[in-house]
């Protein structure tokens, strides 16, 4: 048996870390440094299903995931970036990670990747509804496509996804824990009122579901990160990127590392008792900030015209 893989304390690589430098999150060689408060077997003899996990946060926790002992199974539309993950895993850990490209807005998708995930692992434990995003712009220019698209992605996949998998716990007669992605939407947020609608849909929908579903012992739970460094940045201007980290009183971004661990917690036992609740993980922005996504207007800034 080979010796136990060990992993060097490495958060932020210090050259990459000026907080006027817009990045576009960890790369593999900084997942592969990342270490962790959690013991090694922490979500051993689990199966967990990660949507949205060839990029970002979901990429960062299907590996945290599989590094404690899970089996991981991982979805998003383009197998290529699926791909790196599984590679990812496979050269950290030894585990396979099990791919299955699917859009989450096709619904028969949905219940295929379900039914695969089942065939091939024997059920599923936890699902994180991670898969989504939004482009920013004006809520008046917004084309009727561009607002069907991001509520189709964000509710209604997130949706479909949910209801696929507890159908499938209801009929088995197995617990089941359900994580869904959303965003810091409490006070609204300028240039992503699609994505406002949504996220708001999907939390209030978590909340009512948390009640419904817990007599099949299934649990509900949301995180809203805030400003958090991923390749997602790429939908963003310079201009917005470079105040981004402005819009929380500790004026930092955050990491897929972050939201990660928050995700292998409400996975883990230690969360049994958490149904029905919203995790927000953004350095205080609910309280203080404001992000522009597309760029701040002038009409806006503090000088900016009355
Ligand atoms: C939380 C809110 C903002 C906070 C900002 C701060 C932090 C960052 C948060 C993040 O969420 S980062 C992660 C972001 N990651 C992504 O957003 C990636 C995934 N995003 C997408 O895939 C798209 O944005 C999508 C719209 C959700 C998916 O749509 P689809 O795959 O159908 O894409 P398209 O065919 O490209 O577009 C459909 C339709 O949408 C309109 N549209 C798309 N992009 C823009 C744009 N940049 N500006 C204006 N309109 C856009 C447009 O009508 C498209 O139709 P066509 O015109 O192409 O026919
Ligand atoms: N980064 C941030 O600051 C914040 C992010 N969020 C949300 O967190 C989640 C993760 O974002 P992040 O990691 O930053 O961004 P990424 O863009 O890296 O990740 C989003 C992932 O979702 C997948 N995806 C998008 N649409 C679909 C679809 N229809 N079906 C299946 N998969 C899909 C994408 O893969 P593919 O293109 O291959 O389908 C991609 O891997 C998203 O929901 C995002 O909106 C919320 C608040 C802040």
């Amino acid at each position: 048996m080979s010796a136990p893989k060990t992993f060097e304390p490495k958060i932020f690589r210090p050259e990459d870390d000026g907080p006027d430098r817009p990045r576009r999150g960890l790369d593999d060689e900084s997942l592969r440094t990342q270490t962790t408060i959690y013991r090694d077997d922490l979500l051993a003899g689990q199966t967990m299903l990660i949507t949205g996990a060839g990029s970002g946060m979901g990429k960062a926790a299907a590996y945290l995931a599989a590094r404690l002992g899970a089996q991981v199974a991982i979805c998003g539309r383009d197998p290529d970036k699926l791909d790196t993950t599984v590679k990812l895993v496979r050269e950290e850990t030894g585990s396979e990670v099990l791919a299955v490209p699917t859009n989450i807005r096709d619904p028969e998708a949905v219940e295929a990747l379900i039914d695969k995930v089942h065939g091939h692992f024997g059920g599923i434990d936890t699902i994180v509804n991670n898969a989504g995003g939004q482009f920013p712009q004006d809520a008046i220019d917004f084309s009727r496509k561009g607002w069907l698209a991001v509520i189709d992605t964000n509710l209604n996949g997130t949706w479909w996804m949910m209801q696929e998998a507890a159908k499938r716990w209801r009929e088995i007669g197995k617990p089941g824990n359900i994580i869904n992605i959303v965003a810091n939407v409490e006070r609204g947020m300028p240039q992503a009122a699609h994505t406002c609608a949504a996220r708001a849909g999907v939390i209030y929908l978590s909340k009512t579901l948390a009640t419904e579903w817990s007599r099949w012992n299934i649990r509900v739970n949301c995180i809203g990160p805030g400003v958090i460094e991923t390749e997602g940045f790429r939908m963003y201007p310079e201009e917005a990127l470079a105040r981004f980290h402005k819009a929380n009183p500790m004026k930092m971004r955050g990491n897929a590392w972050d939201v990660a661990e928050a995700i292998a917690y409400l996975s883990s036992p230690a969360a049994r008792f958490i149904n029905g609740d919203l995790l927000i993980i953004d350095g205080g922005q609910a309280q203080w900030g404001v992000i522009w996504p597309a760029g701040m207007p002038d009409y806006f800034s503090e000088d900016g015209a009355a």
